[in-house]
């Protein structure tokens, strides 16, 4: 029986379906950790998390089987062991688990309990739920393995204290939304520490997973609920704890503390670690995207060059005759200050070219808005011929405002691969326009100064598809359109309780009513990273043919 252990938190990326190279990443990682006792990793760091219904897949299953025998072997070596999340297939089940490994063997494996079903959450679809788990032995310390969820609720780390658990660790991969960081810590985990009386070690991934990211943001509560370290938001890091037994139980020694990142700071850094992630991993060379003059554009430029640096980032200017020599300056003075490529395209030529095609089958139709939507599909199909030429991802660059009441143009700027701003108001556009010219954020790659010109944050939104349009001729005001939208997404109140907070009730049922219509073209919508716990994807899943109105 030991007084001490090291235990080294391995806070890392993971790559989803890539079981060898990640494998070999937790390799790499514990080679340089020769000394310690422990290595952690993060929930399902072998197979990568949320592997959603590759893991229904019987030969995936085996393959991570035989891929983590394998690593069990690597431990025979005498260095530190690791405990490893991965899939096991059990008496004809799947579980979600942890494995020990040690001395070149897998010592033992626990299965998750409380499997999370809601919000991107579908565990309960894909996996069974393992008994309450008994602690594990290790170096004659009993280690207690809530995996994720299982330490959001009572239950599990209960039973662990009561079976004479000394330590908690739990492995996560708990995607960010706004404010979780501190939740876990203050609330979540520290109930479980006041709970069972043990100390806690919480491990979180970092990076990106199609609409997920992850924070990282991982710490270690001791038994009297303070925190002996915090690992920093968004970064890789392998954090070495030191842990003495006392007589009142174990301790772990102080070590550095991260601060975490406020708003609107932390949701630019989501975008940038979803985007980035997202690219790099689907192997793109860069980004292409339109850039208008106007602010969604030219934060997603921004965005781009701080996940991929400036020579990544693609931006072209498609105008058109409603196309001003203000929006044709912003542009080019947004793409000088990022640093990125500009080219110039004007859509007339193709635009002329459908008037002539459309002029008979049109003859006898008014000019109406198909005339604007052939302009942005113009544009979506330039840019998609760039994409396919050169290879660079094609980014969307709607706001959670338009694309709440289908304010976009279905093939048309709603053509691409990803949109990094898909979950954020209008109003945060605005918010992380000016955080982003006054600060550079710690992950980022862009320049250290302003991004965008202060004409882009201050004049009035507008799609330029026709003469002096503007948004707010056919929505309201952003302040108070975002507000309607909050309540009528985010929190899913009816028409009358939103009135009830003083909003107009026509306006109030048309925008419920465009919301539930624009549904069809959300679902052919390209995804997004994820920020609140309402986002148009995995979160809120309405239906397309939906008779329902609530007013
Ligand atoms: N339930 C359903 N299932 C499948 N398809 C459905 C459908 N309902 C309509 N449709 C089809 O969808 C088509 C209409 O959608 P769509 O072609 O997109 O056109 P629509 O939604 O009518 O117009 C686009 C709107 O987006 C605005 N816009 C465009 C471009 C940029 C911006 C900006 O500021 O960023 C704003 C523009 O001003 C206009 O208000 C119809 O032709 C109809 O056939
Ligand atoms: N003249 C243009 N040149 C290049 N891309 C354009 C042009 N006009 C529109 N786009 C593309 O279509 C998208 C939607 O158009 P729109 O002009 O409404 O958005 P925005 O200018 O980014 O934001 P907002 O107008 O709300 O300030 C743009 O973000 C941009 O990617
Ligand atoms: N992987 C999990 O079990 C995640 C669930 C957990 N409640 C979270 O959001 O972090």
């Amino acid at each position: 029986m030991t007084d001490q252990l090291t235990i080294a938190m391995a806070q890392i990326n993971q790559r989803v379906g890539d079981l060898s190279g990640n494998a070999a990443a937790m390799l790499a990682w514990r080679a340089k950790a020769p000394g310690v006792d422990l290595i952690v990793f993060p929930e399902q760091q072998l197979i990568g998390y949320p592997a959603e219904d590759l893991v229904l897949k019987p030969v995936f299953a085996a393959k991570a089987a035989a891929q983590l025998a394998e690593l069990a072997l690597a431990t025979a070596d005498g260095g530190p062991a690791m405990l490893v999340g991965s899939i096991f297939v059990d008496g004809g089940a799947l579980y979600n688990g942890i494995a020990l490994l040690d001395g070149g063997r897998i010592v033992a494996v626990r299965y998750k309990h409380e499997l999370p079903n809601y919000g991107t959450f579908d565990e309960k679809r894909i996996f069974t739920p393992g008994p309450l788990p008994e602690p594990v032995e290790f170096r004659g310390v009993k280690l207690g393995l809530p995996i994720c969820e299982d330490g959001w609720l009572q239950p599990v780390s209960t039973h662990l204290a009561k079976q004479g658990a000394e330590i908690l660790i739990s492995a996560n991969g708990s995607p960010y939304e706004i404010d979780k960081d501190d939740r876990r810590l203050e609330h979540i985990f520290a109930a479980r520490v006041v709970e069972t009386g043990l100390p806690l070690l919480f491990l979180n991934r970092v990076g990106g997973q199609d609409e997920l990211v992850f924070d990282g943001s991982s710490f270690v509560l001791n038994a009297d609920g303070t925190a002996a370290h915090r690992l920093p938001d968004w970064t890789e890091e392998l954090r070495v704890t030191h842990w003495h037994r006392k007589g009142t139980g174990w301790v772990c020694e102080a070590g550095e503390l991260a601060i975490w990142e406020d708003h609107p700071a932390d949701i630019y850094s989501a975008m940038v670690t979803g985007l980035r992630d997202y690219v790099d991993t689907n192997r793109f060379p860069g980004v292409v995207l339109g850039l208008s003059g106007g602010i969604d554009s030219a934060i997603c430029a921004a965005i781009a060059a701080d996940a991929l640096g400036p020579d990544r980032v693609w931006c072209v200017m498609l105008p058109s005759r409603y196309t001003s020599q203000s929006s044709l300056d912003d542009a080019e003075q947004c793409a000088r200050m990022i640093g990125c490529r500009l080219d110039t395209i004007p859509i007339s030529p193709a635009v002329d070219a459908f008037d002539v095609m459309l002029s008979d089958s049109f003859a006898d139709a008014k000019v109406d808005i198909t005339e604007e939507n052939v302009q942005s599909r113009i544009r979506g199909v330039t840019l998609m011929a760039l994409s396919n030429k050169f290879g660079h991802m094609l980014m969307t660059t709607g706001n959670k405002s338009e694309m709440s009441v289908g304010y976009a143009t279905i093939y048309g700027d709603m053509a691409g691969g990803y949109n990094p701003i898909k979950d954020a108001y209008k109003m945060t556009v605005f918010a992380i326009s000016k955080w982003r010219n006054a600060n550079k954020p710690r992950i980022g790659l862009g320049p250290d100064g302003p991004v965008m010109p202060e004409s882009i944050i201050t004049k009035p939104p507008s799609a330029e598809l026709r003469p002096d349009q503007k948004d707010s001729d056919s929505l309201p005001e952003y302040p108070v359109l975002d507000k309607m939208l909050h309540a009528l997404v985010e929190e899913e109140l009816s028409v009358d309780e939103v009135v009830a907070r003083g909003f107009d009730r026509a306006d109030v049922t048309r925008i419920e009513r465009l919301l539930y219509l624009a549904e069809y073209k959300r679902r052919q919508a390209p995804p997004g990273v994820k920020l609140g716990t309402r986002n148009f994807g995995r979160d809120r899943r309405y239906p397309i043919t939906n008779a329902f109105r609530s007013a």
